[in-house]
C-alpha cells in the first residue's frame, strides 16, 4: 500500500518541487494538493511541468482535507502553517517547510518574525552535527511526527560551518557569510522588485546588517553543533538566476590549528554522507552543480595570510534547501531508507 500524501501550498515553488520529487518516490502517492488563491484550478494550470500529476485539482487549504493523508507537507507562507498544524491529528506525520516551528527561542521568533509563536519541532536537517559531533540530527528524526524544515540560506551556511565549530578548529564568534541566491527563494508571489527587467543583469544585497530572519536559526544550529557564543554576520545577495545558493563563509582559525586539522574535521563530519559531499582541496562548487539534486557540495581551504578558513557551499534552494530536505526527513521519520526517491545527481547545463 502506498503512503498517502497531501501537499499544502502546492501551487507555490516549494510545493511544486515537493510534488516533482514525491511523484518519483516509490513509497508515496500524492492524493491531496491544496492552495489559496489558486484553489479550484487543475494542478496542470500552475505546474504544467508536472505531467504525471496533471489530473489533480487544487483544493482549499482546509485541515480536514489535509488530514485524509498519512503524511502532510506544508509549503505555506511564514505564519500560515501554525494555525493549520494545530488542527491536524497527532498520528499524521507533518513536515513544515515554513519557519513557524524552527526556532526554539520565543524571543528570537518575536524579534525576527512576530505574531503567534507555535513552538519548535524536530529540525529537518539530518546531517546537522550535534554536541561536538557526538551525534547527528538524523537520530532525532527517526519516528518523529512533527518536523520543521530549515530555511535554505540556513542549510547552506550551517552545513558549511558546523564541522569546524563541532571540532573546535574555528572560532565561533567571528563568522562571516555572503551568499549569492536565486530569485525562486523569494517564492512565486508577484513582487515588483522581482520582475525580470529589475533582476536580470543586476545583483543586490538585501536584509543587510544582521536583520535577516535566518540569523537566529543559523546561530541555533551552530550552537547545537557545539559552539558557545556564536555570532555571524550574514549577507544574502540576490543574483539573476532562478535557483541555487552559493554561500561563501569564513571563520578565524582557532589557535594552533593547521590546514590539515581543518580538512580532517570536515572529512570526518561528512564521511559516508550521501547528500553532503566535501570536494578535494582546490575544488570549489558552483551552484549549478547542484541544480535539481538533493546534494550539498562543499569546497574548503585555509587562507593562511588572513588566518581564516574559507568554505564555499552550494545547494539547490528548492531541493536540499527545502523539498528534498523535507522528503529526506520524512523517510527517516517513517523508517524508510533515508535516500529513497531523492536524486543525488543534478541537471546540467
Ligand atoms: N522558495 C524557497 O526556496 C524556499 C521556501 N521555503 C518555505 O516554503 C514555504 C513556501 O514558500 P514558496 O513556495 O517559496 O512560496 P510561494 O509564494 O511560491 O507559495 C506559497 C504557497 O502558499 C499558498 N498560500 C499563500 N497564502 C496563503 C494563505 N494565507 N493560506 C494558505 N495558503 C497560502 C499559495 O497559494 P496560492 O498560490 O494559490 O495563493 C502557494 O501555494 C515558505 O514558508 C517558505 O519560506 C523554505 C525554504 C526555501
Ligand atoms: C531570494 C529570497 O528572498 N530568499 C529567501 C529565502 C527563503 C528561505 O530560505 O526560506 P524560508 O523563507 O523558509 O526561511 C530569503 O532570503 O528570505
Amino acid at each position: 500500500m502506498p503512503i498517502s500524501v497531501a501537499v499544502a501550498g502546492a501551487s507555490g515553488y516549494a510545493g511544486g518541487e515537493l510534488l516533482r520529487l514525491l511523484a518519483a518516490h516509490p513509497e508515496f502517492e500524492v492524493n491531496v494538493v491544496t492552495a489559496h488563491q489558486n484553489a479550484g484550478q487543475p494542478l496542470s494550470a500552475v505546474h504544467p511541468h508536472l505531467r504525471s500529476l496533471r489530473d489533480l485539482v487544487l483544493q482549499p487549504t482546509d485541515p480536514a482535507i489535509l488530514a485524509e493523508a498519512d503524511v502532510v507537507f506544508l509549503a505555506l507562507p511564514h505564519g500560515a502553517s501554525g494555525a493549520v498544524t494545530a488542527r491536524l491529528p497527532e498520528d499524521v506525520l507533518v513536515i513544515d517547510c515554513g519557519a513557524d516551528h524552527r526556532l526554539t527561542d520565543p524571543a528570537a521568533w518575536d524579534a525576527f518574525y512576530g505574531g503567534d509563536y507555535h513552538g519548535a519541532w524536530n529540525y529537518g536537517l539530518p546531517e546537522l552535527l550535534l554536541d561536538g559531533g557526538a551525534t547527528k540530527q538524523r537520530e532525532n528524526l527517526v519516528g518523529a511526527t512533527r518536523i520543521a524544515v530549515p530555511g535554505c540560506n540556513v542549510t547552506a551556511i550551517t552545513l558549511g560551518l558546523a564541522p569546524g565549530i563541532a571540532a573546535g578548529v574555528i572560532e565561533p564568534n567571528d563568522l562571516v557569510a555572503v551568499l549569492a541566491v536565486g530569485t525562486s527563494g523569494a517564492g512565486k508571489s508577484l513582487r515588483a522588485d522581482l520582475l525580470f527587467s529589475e533582476q536580470s543583469g543586476s545583483a543586490g544585497a538585501y536584509a543587510v546588517g544582521g536583520v535577516h530572519r535566518h540569523t537566529p536559526e543559523i546561530v541555533q544550529n551552530l550552537q547545537a553543533a557545539g559552539g558557545a557564543g556564536v555570532t555571524i554576520s550574514f549577507t544574502p545577495v540576490l543574483i539573476p538566476m532562478s535557483r541555487g545558493i552559493l554561500a561563501t563563509s569564513t571563520a578565524r582559525l582557532a589557535p594552533g590549528v593547521s590546514a590539515t586539522d581543518v580538512r580532517e574535521a570536515w572529512e570526518a563530519a561528512y564521511a559516508g554522507e550521501t547528500f553532503v559531499q566535501l570536494l578535494p582541496e582546490g575544488s570549489f562548487p558552483r551552484s549549478g552543480d547542484t541544480t535539481g539534486a538533493n546534494t550539498a557540495l562543499i569546497g574548503l581551504t585555509v587562507d593562511e595570510n588572513a588566518g581564516r578558513v574559507v568554505v564555499v557551499s552550494a545547494i539547490d534552494n528548492l531541493v536540499k534547501g527545502t523539498a528534498g530536505a523535507a522528503i529526506q526527513s520524512a523517510n527517516l521519520a517513517l523508517g524508510l531508507p533515508e535516500a529513497t526517491g531523492l536524486p543525488q545527481n543534478g541537471v546540467a547545463p
